[in-house]
């Protein structure tokens, strides 16, 4: 056993100290540089990094996971499909054979992808303005998908909307807009989709996007992590109660994936993004055609045993957050040395 002075521990407490201390300027969130560099690195945020040595292990894997063909002769039904995760996921059932139905607000936007990914595919998909805070609008969208298409195999509850704010802050209409997208949206097109598929006796599986912090719950995001953590209930109860029609109902819950929709509206500055892949095991964000391979295998008859699931999908980042201790990533070999040989040489209590 090494004996340990009182100058060995005490340089042992300093570094820990300035350790700590650097942590906390570096996390701070009290005062936080918005200068002309951050500024710059938003706007060139396609040019920009942060990937950490280690994510060399987790290298993604972008191609389509599932056997091609997967899909021939389904409807799917994705809402927010014009743009971010929404188009990835699109993008690889229709490639997997599906014909799909896009809709949201901006019939432009659903317009443009769905020609892009057809001529792609070379399976059609149909755009349909639809806005999920109106339930006559979600009928009349059913409507529509039915002349189209007929009633779909597949449902994809992914439109949101969402925005950094302090509770102090927010206004009623605030609060309205992002809980009458995300809960009542899910709902309404959940309700009318699921009772017409009960009347003409049809199965189908379920899929709704979330986000890690619809568990922990998290501030400064409170009614999108209200309105998730309301998806989830509504998604766990149905999955619980529609199985005897034929109805599956699963959730995926990712982390950090880089889309315009989502990082211009949490991280406009991009101040943010190197502390949170710093805090991601897998050291990256991740990619939205990982996302698309995980749902497209959730929708599909391969996982027609699978119901009531929620799928955090966040390279580790939800447990690396939670855990008290891990910050002590940060110790080095040296101040473990030192650690290990004061904690042996304490006797008693
Ligand atoms: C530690 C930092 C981490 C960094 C994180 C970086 C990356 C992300 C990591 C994880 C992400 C996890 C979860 C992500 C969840 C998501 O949902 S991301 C998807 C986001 N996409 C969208 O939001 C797209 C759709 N959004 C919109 O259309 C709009 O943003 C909006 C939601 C506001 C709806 O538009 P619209 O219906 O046109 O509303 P209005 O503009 O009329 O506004 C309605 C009321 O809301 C108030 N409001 C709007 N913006 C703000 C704001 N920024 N702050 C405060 N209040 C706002 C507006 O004033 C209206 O209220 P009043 O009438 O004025 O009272
Ligand atoms: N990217 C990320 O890091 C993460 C994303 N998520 C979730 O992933 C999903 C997709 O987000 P992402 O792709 O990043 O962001 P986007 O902003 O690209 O996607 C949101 C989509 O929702 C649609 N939408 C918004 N409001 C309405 C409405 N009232 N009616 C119909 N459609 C609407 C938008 O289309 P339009 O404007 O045309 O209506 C848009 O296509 C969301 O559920 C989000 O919460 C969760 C965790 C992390």
């Amino acid at each position: 056993m090494v004996p340990v002075s009182v100058g060995q521990a005490g340089n042992v407490s300093g570094l820990l100290l300035s350790l700590i201390l650097s942590e906390q300027v570096q996390n701070r969130t009290d005062s936080v540089d918005f200068g002309p560099s951050q500024l710059w690195c938003h706007r060139f945020a396609g040019l920009r990094s942060y990937a950490t040595p280690h994510s060399q292990f987790f290298a993604p894997s972008e191609g389509i996971m599932l056997p091609a063909g997967s899909y021939n002769n389904k409807v799917a039904f994705i809402t927010g499909g014009g743009t971010g995760l929404g188009r990835a996921m699109t993008g690889v059932l229709s490639q997997l054979g599906a014909q799909c139905v896009i809709a949201s607000r901006k019939l432009e936007v659903l317009q443009q992808t769905a020609t892009e990914i057809s001529s792609q595919t070379g399976n059609k998909v149909h755009a349909v303005q639809c806005d999920v805070r109106d339930p006559q609008a979600v009928s009349r969208c059913v409507d529509q998908m039915v002349e189209l298409t007929g009633l779909p195999d597949v449902i994809i509850n992914n439109a949101a909307g969402n925005f950094i704010c302090p509770s102090e802050r927010l206004s009623a209409n605030g609060w309205k807009s992002i809980t009458d997208i995300v809960l009542n949206g899910t709902a309404f097109v959940t309700l009318e989709l699921g009772k017409r598929l009960i009347q003409n006796q049809k199965g189908a599986s379920f899929l709704a996007i979330t986000t890690i912090y619809a568990e922990s719950g998290s501030g400064f995001v409170v009614p999108s992590a209200s309105a998730k953590a309301g998806v989830e209930a509504l998604y766990k109860s149905l999955a619980a109660e529609w199985g005897r029609y034929g109805h599956r109902f699963n959730i995926i819950q990712p982390g950090p994936i880089r889309t315009k929709g989502a990082f211009s509206r949490l991280d406009p500055t991009g101040t943010f993004e190197k502390s949170m892949i710093g805090r991601i095991p897998t050291g990256r964000l991740g990619k939205p055609a990982e996302l698309a391979n995980l749902a497209a295998y959730l929708s599909s008859d391969y996982a027609s045993w699978m119901s009531g699931a929620v799928i955090r999908f966040d390279g580790g980042e939800y447990v690396s957050m939670a855990g008290e201790f891990n910050e002590l990533r940060k110790v080095t070999d040296d101040q473990w040395k030192m650690l290990e040989t004061m904690i042996r040489s304490t006797k008693g209590s």
